[in-house]
């Protein structure tokens, strides 16, 4: 009889995961591992992967242990691993709630990004504070077919670059990554927001992920479009001292991003749980050779 592997399904925002509960650090997981898992056709389906870890069983994150008992050990869908993912951060303490591991409230996740404050609010939302946004000086450019645009390059632990558009449908089908320049911007690749007004503080977004292709949704992703409008509209909270909150319009769904006067940033959004059951470990094997 095979090894099975508990998993769940969720989503943030139609930000969709794979879930894997391995508290001890005992499941293998490649990237080809999480590729096939991630695969929509022939595996379970997801833009990433989230590997649930005690922070003190793993590695990356046993220095953060006295701060997060459980770290997100975060995967895109083709395997590679990211520095932070703000929609699974939500996802994955929705999870540690449902499964009994944390209170509702105010708790701590260790990430590749570091500890990250939550608050799991009673009507199911999850707030996540996602630190200060850098932002790298420089001119960079983002190019869709024919178009191109100015882009503003933006740090959530992640690389973004914000471009802001007349037409989202102007990004294309972005079945591909859109091109960007200079490549020395974005060494390590990059996920790329196309931004349309939709009136006061508030816009809309499509993006192509690194490692996943366009989303749904991505939470670092709707900061840094919140931060970057936040600037092209004249506010700086840093210098000002006032708060900005943007409301973020993404295809699957909406986050309210706040940036406050000492430059940290919390994002407020949903959290879904869709299923639960087992890997079969033989299959999970077989996808690997
Ligand atoms: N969907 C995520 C971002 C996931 C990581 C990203 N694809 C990267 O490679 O940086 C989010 O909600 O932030």
């Amino acid at each position: 009889m095979s090894t099975r592997i508990a998993f769940l399904k969720g989503h943030g925002t139609e930000n969709d995961f794979v879930i894997v509960p391995d508290p001890e650090n005992a499941v293998d997981l490649p990237p080809a591992a999480v590729a096939a898992l991630c695969d929509r056709r022939a595996g379970i389906g997801g833009d990433g992967l989230l590997h649930v870890v005690r922070s003190a069983a793993h590695p990356e994150a046993e220095g953060m242990a006295a701060e997060a008992e459980w770290f997100m050990d975060y995967r895109n869908a083709d395997g590679s691993v990211a520095e932070m993912c703000g929609n699974g951060v939500r996802v994955f303490a929705h999870y540690l709630h449902r499964a009994g591991h944390v209170a509702e409230g105010d708790i701590t996740v260790a990430t590749r990004g570091g500890v990250k404050p939550v608050h799991i609010a009673k009507d199911g939302d999850v707030t996540v504070g996602m630190g200060k946004a850098l932002l790298p000086e420089g001119e960079v450019t983002v190019s869709v077919g024919e178009r191109s645009w100015p882009a503003r390059n933006v740090n959530m632990g992640n690389p973004h670059a914000v471009a802001f558009v007349d037409d989202l449908a102007h990004a294309g089908d972005l079945f591909t990554p859109p091109p960007f320049a200079p490549a020395s911007a974005y060494p390590d690749g990059v996920n790329v927001e196309f931004v349309v007004d939709r009136g006061p503080r508030h816009v809309a977004l499509r993006v192509h992920e690194r490692g996943s292709g366009e989303t749904r949704s991505c939470g670092t992703g709707a900061c840094a479009v919140a931060v970057a409008a936040a600037r092209r509209d004249g506010a700086d909270p840093t210098v000002t001292g006032t708060p900005a909150t943007y409301t973020v319009d993404v295809p699957g769904g909406r986050l309210v991003i706040t940036e406050h006067a000492d430059g940290e940033i919390e994002m407020t959004g949903p959290a879904v749980i869709v299923a639960e059951g087992e890997i079969d470990a033989e299959w999970l094997d077989g996808a690997l050779r």
